[in-house]
């Protein structure tokens, strides 16, 4: 059965125009005037953009003592409600434990998925194993990025030796590394000392990870992709000091990509402020919230093409969960929510204000990652052959966000009272109608798993360029005899 959107406008990250939308078989089968099919969705006055992926969430991640509460089920579910339909997990495993034994469980645990997902492998460690399977995570599961935590010491960090050996390994292998940019060991020890001086609260947290731990991180991490020869991208940039390291990488011809968060765009360092322990501690993830002239740098940016993507980073866990906290801020389960308000918060704030246009806004929730992922066209895309993962957005719709209403699985939600204007009339999964005005209609199980392929475009040329640059031994004639 075909489905049709008409009378729409298209949007994509480089066209705007008056078209409708053949949907077949899960695919975009035809664009032009006047199309007919079984069903038809009516988008007068609503853009009709590619569905919005999100490269960074963590579903049922274990972390800190426990599990992030939402899982693939309502995790997908929140994203499809959102308009995003497509989500990327890290599969972590931990230290000692095999990568292929860590995607078992992950393909394990998202079975009942709503929407199309893949996974980014994370090096927790480093050994002959995990350098051998990586080209199994890689060539067999389609896997073609492995995350690196330059921070949580004693848990998920690697250090500089295994970053590099990691790095030059995912250069072979045409996949592209990602770092977690904050100085792990600083960290600790700020921790420490906040805690001795009796500094326990969620306010703490933030104090203890200041810009310069992420400045610092993300230039080493920058330099140490540099010299391994590979693309880098930096997840959950957060300060202008972790931008300016970016920036001037990009400047200099080094393929950098940087990622805000929503949450890091529309909310600020106050919230930790708020006299109610549970305000802030709902609020406590890593990088921290920051100030104005942070999030200014943010913006522009994504303006100025500085930075890639908008993701989330969406690691959800209930208010009991953070709880665990009290009294050592230290123990406060690092992450918040976000994946459904992604696309309303960053239309409201960027489109809604001018800070971005909406072909910008395509780019930087769906096309600039589809790319970098080397998934595109297949998603991220409105074309003939791509996956039908639509959104269709009325920019007139609007809500004041709460936690009473949303698909999250969690009991609060960090936007809560903020208002929002451009809503998902329609989200399309490959073809099946997900959301309608607000009610949701996925299903557990539709979701399925996203190859991607290694050496992407920029993967080669970075490759060829390191080729033609590398250090060569000169060739002379008429060596002089050794001097001894
Ligand atoms: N960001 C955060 O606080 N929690 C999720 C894990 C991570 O990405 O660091
Ligand atoms: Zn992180
Ligand atoms: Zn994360």
């Amino acid at each position: 059965m075909t489905k049709v959107i008409k009378n729409g406008t298209i949007v994509t990250a480089d066209l705007t125009y008056e078209a409708d939308v053949l949907v077949d078989g899960g695919k975009i089968v035809e664009i032009g005037k006047d199309l007919t099919g079984d069903e038809v969705l009516d988008a007068t006055g609503c853009y009709v953009m590619p569905g919005g992926i999100d490269p960074h969430v963590h579903l049922e991640m274990p972390f800190m003592g426990t599990y992030s509460t939402d899982d693939f089920d309502t995790g997908t579910r929140a994203a499809l409600a959102g308009g995003t339909t497509m989500v990327v997990d890290f599969c972590l495993p931990q230290p000692g434990q095999g990568l292929l034994d860590a995607i078992q469980m992950w393909d394990n645990k998202s079975t009942r998925a709503h929407c199309d997902f893949s996974f980014h492998m994370a090096i927790t460690w480093w050994s002959e194993q995990v350098f051998k399977e990586m080209e199994t995570v890689v060539k067999d599961r389609g896997i073609n990025t492995f995350k690196h935590f330059m921070a949580y010491k004693g848990a998920l960090m690697v250090n500089d030796d295994e970053l590099y050996a990691s790095f030059q390994r995912c250069a072979e292998l045409g996949a592209i590394p990602m770092v977690h940019a904050e100085n792990g060991d600083v960290v600790a020890e700020l921790q420490q000392k906040f805690m001795a001086e009796g500094n326990d609260g969620p306010e703490a947290h933030a104090y203890s990870r200041p810009p310069e731990v992420e400045g610092e991180a993300t230039n080493r991490a920058i330099m140490i992709a540099d010299m391994a020869g590979v693309p880098l991208y930096v997840v959950h940039t957060s300060c202008e000091e972790s931008h300016e390291a970016i920036r001037r990488a990009r400047m200099n011809g080094k393929r950098v990509w940087g990622e805000p968060l929503v949450q890091h765009l529309t909310l600020d360092e106050s919230e930790y402020a708020n006299p109610d322990w549970d305000h802030a501690a709902r609020r406590v993830m890593s990088p921290p919230f920051r100030n104005k002239k942070h999030q200014d740098s943010l913006w522009n940016g994504l303006q100025g093409g500085s930075l890639s993507v908008v993701a989330t980073d969406h690691c959800a866990f209930t208010t009991e969960q953070k709880r665990y906290g009290v009294g050592d801020f230290t123990k406060i389960p690092n992450g918040t929510g976000g994946v459904e308000d992604r696309l309303p918060m960053l239309w409201t704030y960027g489109v809604g204000t001018g800070r971005l246009t909406p072909q910008e806004f395509v780019a930087v929730t769906s096309t600039n990652i589809a790319k970098i992922l080397n998934v595109y066209p297949k998603k991220g895309a409105i074309l003939v052959g791509a996956d039908a993962d639509i959104v269709v957005l009325d920019p007139e719709k609007e809500k004041t966000i709460s936690a009473e209403t949303q698909a999250s699985a969690i009991d609060y939600n960090v936007f809560e009272g903020k208002h929002v204007k451009g809503l998902p009339r329609y989200v399309l999964t490959r073809g099946m109608v997900a959301v309608t005005d607000g009610e949701i209609t996925s299903e557990p199980g539709h979701g399925e798993f996203v190859k991607r392929d290694p050496a992407g475009p920029v993967n080669k040329a970075l490759s060829s360029w390191k080729e033609l640059t590398a250090p060569r031994k000169v060739e002379r004639t008429g060596i002089p005899a050794s001097g001894v």
